[in-house]
């Protein structure tokens, strides 16, 4: 029987992004990133170069929303976003991942690129204009979202390239491999909420068990809170994921899974509620949403990233049938 693991490795990826490092310091972090994306599809990401301050003002940014009334909030709720675009305020208890669960009870603010109405993909799934706040100015709230928006871009580049570099040499591809991946990519970012919840139910979770959809998460997480816990199959075992100073909770999703075979995990994962309000952000780099391409380990098979993001999404909203049917 496998050892319990106490918690998911903490990675430093500064020397891939420091252009002095050595080929061996490069390696060093393509080893890491490889080991913890094939064993537990997660890791802590240290030495990312988005500073503490920057981590404070998106805390600051989405306290600041959740705080504002709820027919404000409700003025730009996701049922108000322009066709399939899913952008704005999406209330608690909208998402289920399992029908013997109760909704999930985080709240969410929807962040995704910024494509004019007049776009000619404007109003397809996930495209489209963000919806803000009008009560908040547009320097203080939206200016530094988009910014910390492209930091997570380039944050995300960054890992597919850690990534490809990790992929067996037996399989003949490019390194740059994820280059198409990352072309134009969707982006949806979510602050999430979680209101105290000072009375368990067992059959409700601030998340319940899910993988996500796309290709890779940067989730931040407030510290002195905790929810966050990974599945961890050789034990059976949730394995709890507590926020760490400067550090991003990075994750595969479904899709670079499906594009590996499975070489690289999409782990199931949930938040526990507390009797502790919690705030996070979770960054979804789900990629080119036009892409369809062969299985990489040339087993035969062929992925389309928009397909199964459409599919994921039709899952997991059904229980709130106002919002599917009018949006996917
Ligand atoms: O809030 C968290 O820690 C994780 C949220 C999550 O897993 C998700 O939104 O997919
Ligand atoms: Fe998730």
């Amino acid at each position: 029987m496998a050892e319990v693991p106490q918690q998911i490795p903490t990675i430093d990826i500064s020397a891939w992004v420091n252009p002095a490092s050595s080929e061996a310091d490069k390696q060093r972090v393509v080893d890491e990133v490889h080991h913890a994306a094939t064993t537990y599809g997660f890791f802590q990401c240290a030495g990312h170069g988005i500073t503490p301050e920057t981590r404070d003002q998106i805390f600051n940014l989405s306290k600041r929303f959740f705080s504002l009334p709820m027919e404000e909030r409700m003025e730009i709720s996701v049922k108000k976003s322009l066709g399939q675009s899913f952008r704005g305020y999406e209330p608690p208890f909208l998402q289920n991942h399992h029908k013997h669960l109760l909704p999930d009870t985080k709240e969410t603010f929807v962040v995704g690129a910024e494509i004019p109405a007049d776009h000619p993909d404007a109003g397809t799934f996930l495209n489209g204009p963000n919806l803000w706040p009008t009560s908040i100015p547009e320097d203080d709230f939206q200016k530094p979202l988009l910014s910390y928006q492209s930091q997570m871009v380039a944050l995300g580049n960054t890992l597919l390239k850690i990534l490809g570099h990790g992929l067996p040499k037996s399989w003949n591809c490019s390194p740059d491999v994820f280059d198409s991946l990352a072309e134009n990519p969707a982006i949806p970012m979510r602050m999430l909420h979680y209101a105290a919840q000072p009375v368990h139910d067992e059959k409700q979770f601030g998340v319940g068990a899910h993988t996500d959809f796309g290709s890779v998460t940067i989730l931040l997480q407030q510290l002195g809170t905790k929810g966050l816990e990974v599945w961890y199959p050789p034990t059976e075992t949730w394995i709890p994921v507590p926020p760490k100073e400067n550090t991003f909770v990075i994750n595969i999703g479904d899709f670079v899974d499906r594009y590996t075979n499975g070489y690289y995990r999409s782990a199931r994962h949930r938040v526990i509620t507390t009797d502790k309000e919690r705030y996070s952000v979770a960054f979804f780099f789900n990629g080119n949403m036009k892409l369809k391409a062969p299985v990489l380990d040339g087993s035969g098979g062929e992925v389309n990233l928009g397909d199964h993001i459409r599919q994921r999404a039709i899952a997991t909203y059904g229980a709130a049938p106002t919002l599917i049917e009018s949006k996917v």
